[in-house]
């Protein structure tokens, strides 16, 4: 683990006051952390890229790196449409898992992040295609601020989302609520806009996101509950797939490596 400060100490011991800490955003955290992540990245490496507010931070700095002739020979793979888009824009050039099924490096966000590096992702939307292109890395980062740590899967009391297909939704909501009756599971469909129209994602399906009143216990034995609704497409668990977690935080940078 290491760890550095990203609050300024005095300049001169002689100072009779210390300046004031300064206090960052947390999108200035979500920087930081992405910006840490990227030091990971090599010439020639096939790359998976995140996607989300985090995410954005690695992307634009892979992009930064590449005019700067800082690194060469980079392919990346997007988790996403508007990361794909972003990477368009950037200049990085792009392939997909077909072309390259092996991924050495993802950089990614999460919505929540375990003691265990277990994480929640997917509550904008992209899980599926984060979760094939990260299944298949070599080495996965993940990158959050302070505010996503959580001591169990559905401990900051917002969505688990699962993606589903749209026929019949109402049914599978229903099922999915059913099995977590005991964690006071509420399945909501989210939805967009004044209308409240289904939010649908970059494959065309729905997503329910679940809200738990308490822990759900086993992790594994929830996703293959889950993963066996038909119906059910994926869900937003990455059950130890993190091979490291930067956590950016107002006392520094924290690297947690799976053990
Ligand atoms: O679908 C979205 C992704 O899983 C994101 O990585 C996750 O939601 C974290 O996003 P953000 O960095 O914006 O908090």
């Amino acid at each position: 683990m290491e760890a550095g400060l990203l609050v300024p100490s005095s300049p001169s011991s002689s100072s009779l006051s210390s300046p004031p800490p300064v206090i960052l955003t947390q999108d200035e955290l979500k920087k930081i952390a992405a910006y840490k992540a990227v030091e990971y990245v090599e010439s020639g490496m096939v790359l998976g890229l995140g996607t989300g507010s985090t995410a954005k931070h690695a992307v634009d700095r892979i992009g930064e790196l590449l005019r700067q002739g800082k690194l060469k020979n980079i392919v990346g793979i997007p988790t996403s449409k508007k990361t794909h888009e972003q990477a368009v824009s950037l200049g990085i050039p792009l392939s997909d898992l077909d072309s390259y099924p092996v991924v050495d490096l993802a950089i990614d966000g999460a919505d929540e992040v375990d003691p265990c590096l277990n994480l929640v992702k997917g509550r904008g939307g992209s899980l599926l295609r984060e979760k094939m292109v990260e299944g298949a890395c070599k080495k996965f980062i993940v990158i959050v601020d302070e505010s996503k740590m959580v001591e169990y899967v559905g401990g900051s009391g917002l969505a688990m989302p699962v993606e589903i297909i749209p026929f019949c939704w109402k049914f599978t909501a229903s099922r999915l609520k059913k099995l977590f009756e005991d964690s006071g599971c509420v399945a909501k469909l989210r939805t967009f806009g004044e209308k409240d129209e289904p939010f649908v994602t970059d494959n065309g399906n729905y997503i329910v996101d679940l809200y738990f009143k308490k822990s759900i216990g086993d992790l594994k034995a929830a996703s293959d509950a889950i993963l066996q609704l038909a119906g059910v497409v994926e869900h937003g668990m990455f059950i130890d797939m993190a091979t490291t977690v930067i956590v950016a935080g107002e006392l520094g940078i924290t690297v947690k490596n799976k053990k």
